[in-house]
C-alpha cells in the first residue's frame, strides 16, 4: 500500500523574499515519489541537496509552492502539521529540559487530551519498548546522549504516528553509540512495521538501514533503489562517487578492449553480450563521427573490488589482459598497499603509472601479500560495468 506519495512537489527558495536577486536560488522538484507501508526509506545526498526540505514538506513544517502530498491516499497538502499525525526525530533530542523523561514522552498525549491512566499505560509501554524503563523520573540532563535520543524516539512514537520522519538522528552521537542506535532503530522498525523516512549523508548508515533510498542532487532525485541495486548499478558518476564506489576508470573501448590510462583490459565477452545495446539509452553516448562507434566512445569503466582476485605472479610469459576463458580478464600489476581486516585482504594494486585497482578478497592459505609483489589481477567480467556521466 502507498503510505506516502509526493506528486509534482516543488519548493523554490528563490521566491524567498530575504534572498537577494543575484543569489542563486534553490529549487526542489519531486515529480513522483512513493514510499510504501512499512518501508524504511532513506534520503541521501550531499549537504544542501534538499533532504531536510523534503522532510519538512512531508511534515507540513514548510509550505510547498506546487504539488500534492498524499498519506494513505488522502491528500494532506492543506492539512496542518498537528493533524498530519507524523512523528519527528531530529539530530538533537530536543527534550524539554524542565520535564522528566516520563513527562516529555507524555506531552503529545496530553496535548491530545488522552486521559491519565491511558496516558500512563501508553508512556510505560513505549518506554519499555525503547529500553528506558526505570528512568522515568530522570531529567534530560541526567540521561546519556543515546538515552536522550531513545527518549525522543519514544516521544515521537507514543502517539502512534502514520510515519516517522528522522533527520540525521544519530549524527551527534559517538561512533559506538551510533552503531548501537542503528541496530536499535532497525529492530524497532522491523518489529512494529513502522514507515520511516530517514535523512542521512552517511553511506554506511544508509547501507545498513534502508530498504530503499533516494540519492538527491541539487533538489532532484537522481536515483532510487535498494542499497544493493544502487551499488550494483549506479546511474551515473555522481551516484558512484557519492556512494564511494571504487575503481572507476576513464577510457575508450576499441574492439574487445577497454583502454584506460596506461592499461588495457579485455572486455570482449561483456561487450559482445549486448551490453552496448543495453547501455545505449542510459550511459553511453555514441557520437556519430563516421569512425567506428567503439573508437569514439569515452567511458567510465567500473570494476567491483569484490569481483577481482589477486594472484601472485609465479611464471613469466603471462600475456597482459588476455582472457583465458570468456568470463575473466587478467591484468598485471604491482601491490601498492595491503590491509588485512578480519579475514579479508584489502589490496591496492598499481596497474599502470597512473591507475591503481582496489581489490577485496578473502584470505587463503599461502596467499600473503606485501607492497612490491608482482601480481596478476583476475577480473570477473560480470563485475565490470560502464557508467554514464
Ligand atoms: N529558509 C531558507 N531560505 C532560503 N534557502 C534555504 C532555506 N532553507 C534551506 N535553504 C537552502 O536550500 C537548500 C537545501 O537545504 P536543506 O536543508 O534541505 O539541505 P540538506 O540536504 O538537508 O542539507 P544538510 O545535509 O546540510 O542538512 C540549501 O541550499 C539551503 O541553503
Amino acid at each position: 500500500m502507498n503510505k506516502v506519495q509526493l506528486i509534482n512537489v516543488e519548493k523554490n527558495y528563490n521566491s524567498h523574499e530575504k534572498l537577494k536577486i543575484k543569489e542563486k536560488g534553490f529549487n526542489l522538484h519531486i515529480p513522483n515519489l512513493i514510499i510504501e507501508e512499512g518501508e524504511f526509506f532513506g534520503l541521501l545526498g550531499p549537504s544542501g541537496c534538499g533532504k531536510s526540505t523534503l522532510l519538512k514538506l512531508v511534515a507540513g513544517l514548510l509550505e510547498m509552492d506546487k504539488g500534492n502530498i498524499y498519506i494513505e491516499n488522502r491528500d494532506i497538502s492543506m492539512v496542518t502539521t498537528e493533524k498530519r499525525n507524523i512523528g519527528m526525530v531530529f539530530q538533537e533530542p530536543l527534550l524539554f529540559p524542565h520535564m522528566t523523561l516520563k513527562d516529555n514522552v507524555a506531552f503529545g498525549l496530553k496535548m491530545r487530551k488522552v486521559k491519565g491512566t491511558e496516558r500512563e499505560e501508553e508512556v510505560s509501554k513505549i518506554l519499555s519498548i525503547v529500553g528506558l524503563k526505570g528512568l522515568e523520573k530522570r531529567y534530560p540532563n541526567e540521561l546519556s546522549g543515546g538515552q536522550q535520543q531513545r527518549g525522543a524516539i519514544a516521544r515521537a512514537l507514543v502517539c502512534k504516528p502514520n510515519i516517522l520522519l528522522m533527520d540525521e538522528p544519530f549524527s551527534a552521537l559517538d561512533p559506538k553509540l551510533r552503531e548501537e542506535m542503528r541496530g536499535f532503530i532497525k529492530e524497532l522498525q522491523k518489529k512494529y512495521n513502522i514507515t520511516i523516512i530517514f535523512v542521512t549523508h552517511d553511506k554506511e548508515e544508509a547501507f545498513s538501514l534502508f530498504h530503499r533510498m533516494a540519492i538527491m542532487e541539487e533538489g532532484k532525485i537522481v536515483q532510487i533503489g535498494s542499497p544493493k541495486e544502487l551499488y550494483e548499478k549506479p546511474k551515473n558518476m555522481f551516484v558512484s562517487r557519492f556512494l564511494g564506489i571504487k575503481n572507476i576508470f576513464t577510457g575508450n573501448i576499441k574492439e574487445d578492449y577497454f583502454y584506460g590510462e596506461g592499461f588495457k583490459l579485455y572486455i570482449g565477452m561483456k561487450y559482445r553480450n549486448n551490453l552496448r545495446k543495453n547501455l545505449c539509452n542510459t550511459a553511453l553516448k555514441f557520437e556519430k563521427t563516421g569512425e567506428t562507434e567503439e573508437a569514439s566512445l569515452n567511458k567510465y569503466l567500473a570494476i567491483k573490488p569484490e569481483g577481482c582476485k589477486v594472484i601472485k605472479e609465479l611464471k613469466e610469459g603471462f600475456s597482459n589482459s588476455k582472457s583465458y576463458n570468456d568470463n575473466f580478464s587478467y591484468i598485471h600489476g604491482e601491490v601498492k598497499n595491503t590491509t588485512f581486516i578480519q579475514g579479508f585482504w584489502h589490496l591496492e594494486v598499481n596497474i599502470s603509472l597512473k591507475c591503481s585497482l582496489y581489490v577485496i578478497q578473502i584470505n587463503e592459505e599461502n596467499m600473503d601479500f606485501s607492497p612490491g609483489d608482482r601480481v596478476i589481477v583476475k577480473c570477473n567480467l560480470d563485475k565490470i560495468d560502464f557508467i554514464g556521466e
